[in-house]
């Protein structure tokens, strides 16, 4: 009949139409999965023209591609085209100069890089440590939750640190901080010190220790016998660290301020060193955003140049020999790897007469021992490097060396060939630098022991100074 013929007909057109239907929606579900970069002229055309939510959705997109690139890239892209897009979105995202938001991207996986630069968003929390010298960790939390104060320990690797979740009074200024019973002191900054391990009656050098935060652990680590040098070639944070050494009891303590690189000519032979170095503070970065767009080439080439110059001084001051230590542990609140694995491996290179021993931590991530088509000796995994989206602290890196002999064996030719190569580059970067360059010593290193040309007055020397500015921050020049 002629009714059920129209209806058969219409039924075809309808099962054709789903059909194109069919396809058209699978092809706007391929469309929408293969994300697309922005051309060149979308890019020229900067950041003004797109806000942040714009950016956070293209950051996604593209974390999405590289982790599985062969099946969602788009065709005729490289995995590098996605990679500096992402890099420049970083940036913009989180507020980086491009130069600095590249050398951090490259020190994770992906996702993992992301995690690291949402933690730098974040503050830590704040840590006291004990002192010893004092009180004892008990007696100080039950002072300190009786004035209100929320704590709890901070971790079991630590005996001595407390968490403070909230306090209805200020944490700088309760009698008991007054008094001396605690320090204000980030928990990664214990990492070096437990390192050290300083052992009662050994003379230790803290080559660059202010504000102190260190300095006053080592000090009670040794029970006040023994020696601490605490140097440092500020002159103005050389007050702080004076002040904290003051209200802390440290009885054992002689403050200095040099250029760190003067040791051991002026008095070596210590059981212990440890050189917390000026850095350039990639690892706190949630305590001081400005990092973020104030670094160039220039003050990493400039600082891996001190940092070098500093470790062979440390090294150079401790005495092989000694029946109790013979150990340097090397530091930096910085994440880099020029500042870190760059220059213990250049000291291993230089000092023949030091190795690598195991830092003494129980957790942290292993150094790199190559990185970004470098090597570096196989012992370098032995240090630890920390991070903020790992153990919820600042950013750090711990090294330990134990020094085999006082005599230093001549470095191969090709080696030594190979750092005046980059002395030179050095030289030339510092040259660029001109007149901009960032003094480390922000004064001249006219020492509070100036006229102490003999061993003897600097050995005697206590000096404590009262009613000082107290600052736990730990700046990097
Ligand atoms: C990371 S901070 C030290 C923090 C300290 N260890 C603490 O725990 O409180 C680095 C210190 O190195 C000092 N410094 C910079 N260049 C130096 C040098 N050439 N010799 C000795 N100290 C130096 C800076 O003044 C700064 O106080």
């Amino acid at each position: 009949m002629e009714i059920e013929r129209e209806a058969r007909e219409q039924d075809l057109e309808n099962e054709e139409l789903e059909e194109l239907g069919d396809e058209e929606l699978k092809t706007n579900i391929a469309q929408r999965e293969t994300f697309v970069l922005p051309s060149g002229q979308e890019i020229e055309k900067g950041p003004q023209s797109e806000d942040l939510q714009v950016i956070l959705t293209r950051i996604q997109e593209i974390v999405r591609v590289l982790n599985n690139f062969r099946e969602l890239k788009e065709e005729g892209r490289s995995r590098s085209e996605y990679v500096d897009q992402l890099i420049k979105d970083l940036g913009l995202y989180y507020g980086y100069n491009e130069y600095l938001m590249e050398k951090l991207f490259h020190l994770f996986p992906v996702s993992e890089a992301i995690e690291f630069f949402e933690a730098n968003e974040v503050q830590r929390p704040v840590v006291i440590r004990t002192n010893t010298l004092k009180t004892r960790r008990r007696d100080l939390a039950q002072a300190l939750i009786n004035r209100g104060v929320n704590l709890e320990p901070v971790g079991k690797w630590s005996k001595v640190g407390l968490q403070i979740f909230d306090s209805p009074v200020p944490i700088g200024a309760t009698p008991e901080y007054l008094a001396g019973h605690y320090m204000l002191q980030a928990a990664s900054s214990f990492l070096p010190v437990v390192s050290l391990a300083p052992q009662e009656n050994e003379r230790v050098l803290d080559m660059c220790s202010a504000p102190g935060g260190k300095t006053t652990y080592i000090s009670a680590l040794l029970k006040n016998t023994g020696c601490v040098f605490a140097n440092d070639a500020n002159k103005d944070r050389c007050k702080a660290l004076m002040a904290n050494i003051h209200r802390l009891g440290c009885k054992n303590t002689v403050v200095c301020n040099y250029d760190g690189k003067e040791f051991p000519a002026l008095i070596g032979g210590f059981d212990r060193v440890l050189l917390d170095a000026p850095c350039s503070g990639t690892g706190v970065i949630s305590k001081d955003p400005a990092v973020k767009t104030n670094k160039s080439d220039d003050d990493f080439i400039f600082l891996a140049k001190i940092q070098r110059e500093l470790v062979l001084s440390a090294i150079d001051s401790v005495d092989a020999n000694s029946a109790t230590g013979g150990y340097i542990v090397y530091s930096t609140c910085s994440v880099t790897v020029e500042e870190n694995e760059a220059v213990v491996d250049y000291a291993l290179k230089k000092r023949p007469n030091v190795k690598l021993v195991p830092s003494g931590l129980d957790f942290g991530k292993e150094g790199f021992t190559s990185y970004r088509g470098k090597s570096f000796h196989p012992s370098v995994s032995l240090t630890r490097r920390y991070y903020p989206h790992t153990y919820n602290m600042d950013g750090f890196y711990v090294a330990k060396f134990k020094k085999i002999s006082n005599k230093i064996p001549e470095a191969p030719k090709e080696e030594e060939d190979e750092d005046i190569e980059e002395e030179e580059e050095v030289k030339v970067a510092s040259k660029k630098k001109g007149k901009s360059a960032k003094p480390v010593v922000e004064e001249e290193s006219t020492s509070i022991l100036d006229n102490a040309e003999d061993e003897e007055l600097i050995r005697g020397l206590f000096i404590f100074h009262q009613n000082q500015a107290d600052s736990d921050s730990c700046l990097y020049f």
